[in-house]
């Protein structure tokens, strides 16, 4: 809805009335056509203020309806038709002016702003362009290279850039709308034709094509086979060199192409589905909106390897007070001056002060003592973390909630070590801690509520996306990328390189595939894991690491790479070699061909040529399948929890969703024959056989993915 009011006697004043964020509905829609049209009709009016109730201007299209039929009047006449006012129209812009709210403000005569209020475009995260003319306005009135980094990042801008690029007019810290509603008065009856956006020339530039080009190529290397971001370059690029009106007409073809594609869809699910995870639930029932968080002022981080660092640096960024413990004297001072510099690069890059007298270094527990909350992040080793949790239960205060950091350990058992397994709860992390948006909040078998929502909210004010999760080896994560990973070593023993396993897999949208990112991370982390496991361990009668283990097939290739110390970039050799420990770029290694050409022959392995159609069906249909496995045992609660997961922790691509929502894309069907076609090939791999959810799915006709908590509901009370 709109409303119409005349303040003064002669301005009239359209109130934008969609809670929370006024988003452009057809109701809202119709209202604006209705009261502009007002406006123009009254002889009383000379003047025209647009503002948004609630101190919020607007959100931009209402996402929702992008699924649905599109009723109501259509954006990009209403916007035209309030250029083309005869009388002055000025927007008042306070709190956002998002997509199709700036849009509306570009047509606008007059911008004014408040200072704390943020603009922008940022339709290309949502798999779409700025298409009621702002792709189009926007380079007529700042200028190309500034719209390009506008419309093709879609980041959000502050007042007071908004006002050094020429967006807005004028900026205020007092109320926007008295401030707007004067400013209308006095310009009523003034020419307007130079306040038409739509009438400007794009600013020349030196060599367009050359900024094209340029441009070009900078969005498709970072787009990793998103579409939208090509599209809004093709688009600003048609302001830059056609008449107005057939740029507008470059702009609504490419739209329509994109408001089609299955990007567009994944990306405005992968928006509604960030909101969705903070609305978590327990399997006791006990959900996000029954439980108060605790307070927290005062945290603690214990443990101050790479992870911990990063912690203490997320919450000192987010205003928390950090006791930071390392035992190790020479650890703690290399860590203190690591975590300055991190927090002032921070800084820098935010344009703020650093914050560091909120950290208290310790190389003893006993300034935890009066801590809220601590979150433990030492190696990750179930005896030292069961001393460090034993500790901690001395010297905290009553009511402390105990956080662990690790990545899979079991959270039942660290609970059970202390006397309040109720305060006991898993945060964890992903590495850089302070840069990944991830935090996979885990809850135990005892774990209370309040802990988890204490946990989640935590996870909020860092700036996290944080997903509740139940406990099982691995969590859901780490979980899903064991079958993923199991696929990749089993290519290679077929006949597969790791460049090849790697290349399909980041054709397909990952940052980097499976042995470059494990690599990155360390070869060993997954080896020590496996030994523990009892798996990385030589038979005692042959020697040799098992193929076979408990009936399942198991490869040791990445034991066998790190009994020869090669870890990855740390050790300048992994499964690509570098040009010295610690290098960046990895290099294809003549050494690992013989490695694998000598491993298959000593097994008896014929190699064979393998398809990348077949890396991709195998890695990513086992991991979705372990997917569905979790959703059946209730470990993760929803498809939506699995998929921010994927896309925020491991670099899933995010216009293609999620791991659950490309299955849904991919059809059900499809996944479950082709799981079956791959397990009947390998029978000894359990991971490739369809679980039951993914089966009882298929079964009833594989319904979207919306509709599929109630089957999970049906097949969990079954079990
Ligand atoms: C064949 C071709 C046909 C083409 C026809 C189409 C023509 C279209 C023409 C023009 C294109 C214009 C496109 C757009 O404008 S797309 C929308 C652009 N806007 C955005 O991307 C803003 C999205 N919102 C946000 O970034 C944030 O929500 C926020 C910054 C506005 C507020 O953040 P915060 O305070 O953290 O609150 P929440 O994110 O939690 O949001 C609260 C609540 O509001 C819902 N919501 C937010 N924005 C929208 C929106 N634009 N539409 C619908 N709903 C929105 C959000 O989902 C939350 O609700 P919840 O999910 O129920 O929790």
């Amino acid at each position: 809805m709109a409303q119409f009011s005349r303040v003064s006697g002669s301005v009239g004043l359209i109130t934008l009335q969609n809670p929370p964020v006024n988003a452009l509905s057809a109701a809202v829609r119709q209202g604006i056509v209705d009261t502009v049209n007002k406006a123009l009709q009254e002889p009383e009016v000379k003047s025209v203020v647009i503002c948004g109730q609630n101190k919020v201007f607007c959100g931009g299209a209402d996402i929702k309806s992008f699924r649905g039929v599109m009723t109501g009047p259509p954006l990009i006449p209403m916007i035209h038709a309030i250029e083309a006012s005869t009388k002055p129209v000025v927007a008042a812009i306070e709190g956002i002016a998002l997509g199709g709210g700036l849009e509306l403000a570009l047509a606008c005569h007059y911008r004014i702003s408040h200072t704390k209020a943020r603009l922008g475009l940022p339709e290309v995260t949502l798999g779409l362009l700025p298409a009621a003319a702002g792709s189009q306005r926007l380079p007529r009135l700042i200028g190309i290279t500034a719209a390009l980094d506008l419309i093709t990042t879609g980041r959000h801008v502050t007042a007071a850039e908004a006002l050094q690029l020429g967006i807005v007019d004028h900026v205020t810290d007092q109320n926007t709308v008295d401030v707007a509603l004067k400013f209308a008065s006095s310009v009523a009856g003034k020419p307007l034709d130079a306040r038409r956006i739509s009438l400007y020339p794009c600013p020349p530039s030196d060599d367009t094509d050359a900024l094209f080009e340029e441009a070009m190529q900078r969005v498709r290397r970072s787009a990793r086979g998103a579409i939208a971001p090509v599209a809004c370059v093709q688009a600003v690029r048609a302001a830059a060199t056609l008449p107005y009106a057939q740029g507008l007409e470059r702009e609504k073809e490419l739209m329509a192409t994109l408001f089609t594609s299955g990007q567009a869809r994944a990306l405005q699910y992968s928006f509604f589905a960030q909101r969705a995870v903070g609305r978590w639930s327990m399997p006791s029932g006990a959900q996000w909106d029954t439980v108060e968080p605790l307070p927290v002022q005062k945290t603690a981080v214990i443990g101050l390897g790479t992870m911990g660092r990063g912690i203490v640096v997320a919450l000192t960024q987010a205003g928390f007070s950090v006791v930071a413990v390392e035992t190790h004297e020479k650890q703690l001072t290399q860590a203190k001056q690591a975590i300055e510099e991190m927090l002032i690069r921070g800084a820098k890059r935010r344009g703020v002060t650093p914050e560091h007298d909120t950290i208290t270094y310790s190389h003893s527990m006993e300034p935890v003592a009066n801590v809220d909350l601590v979150i433990e992040a030492v190696f990750e080793d179930m005896v030292l973390k069961e001393k460090v949790f034993q500790q901690l239960s001395a010297v905290c205060k009553p009511g402390t909630l105990l956080c662990t950091n690790t990545s899979g350990l079991d959270i039942d058992h660290l609970a059970s070590k202390t006397p309040n397994p109720e305060l006991v709860v898993g945060m964890h992390f992903f590495a850089p801690a302070h840069v990944m948006k991830l935090l996979e909040v885990v809850y135990g078998r005892q774990s209370s509520p309040r802990a988890v929502a204490t946990a989640m909210q935590l996870g909020k004010k860092m700036g996290k996306v944080s997903v509740a999760v139940g406990n099982c080896l691995g969590f859901v994560g780490n979980r899903m990328l064991k079958p993923y990973m199991n696929q990749a070593f089993f290519l290679l023993e077929e006949g597969a390189s790791p460049e090849l396993v790697d290349q399909a897999l980041e054709e397909f949208g990952f940052i980097m595939g499976p042995f470059r990112m494990s690599d990155l991370s360390g070869i060993d982390v997954g080896w020590r894991i496996r030994k523990e496991e009892g798996l990385a361990v030589p038979d005692q009668r042959t020697g040799q690491i098992p193929r076979m283990q408990k009936g399942c097939r198991y490869s040791p290739v990445g034991d066998l790479i790190c009994e020869q110390g090669r870890f990855g970039q740390k050790t300048g050799q992994g499964w690509y070699r570098y040009d010295k420990p610690g290098g960046r770029v990895a290099r294809p290694d003549p050494w690992m061909q013989t490695f694998l050409n000598q491993y298959r022959a000593t097994h008896g392995l014929v190699p064979r040529r393998i398809d990348p159609k077949e890396v991709l069906e195998r890695c990513l249909y086992a991991l979705i399948n372990e997917g569905f496995q979790t959703l059946e045992e209730g470990i993760a609660a929803a498809p939506e929890d699995i998929d921010v997961i994927y896309v925020f922790g491991y670099s899933w691509p995010q216009h293609r969703g999620g791991p659950m929502f490309y299955a849904d894309m991919v059809g059900l069907e499809k996944i479950m024959d082709r799981l079956e076609h791959y397990h009947q090939a390998h029978p000894d791999v359990p991971s490739l056989q369809p679980c039951n959810l993914l089966r009882k799915l298929v079964a009833i006709g594989s319904p979207p993915i919306h509709k599929w908590s109630q089957v999970m509901k049906t097949l969990r009370s079954q079990l």
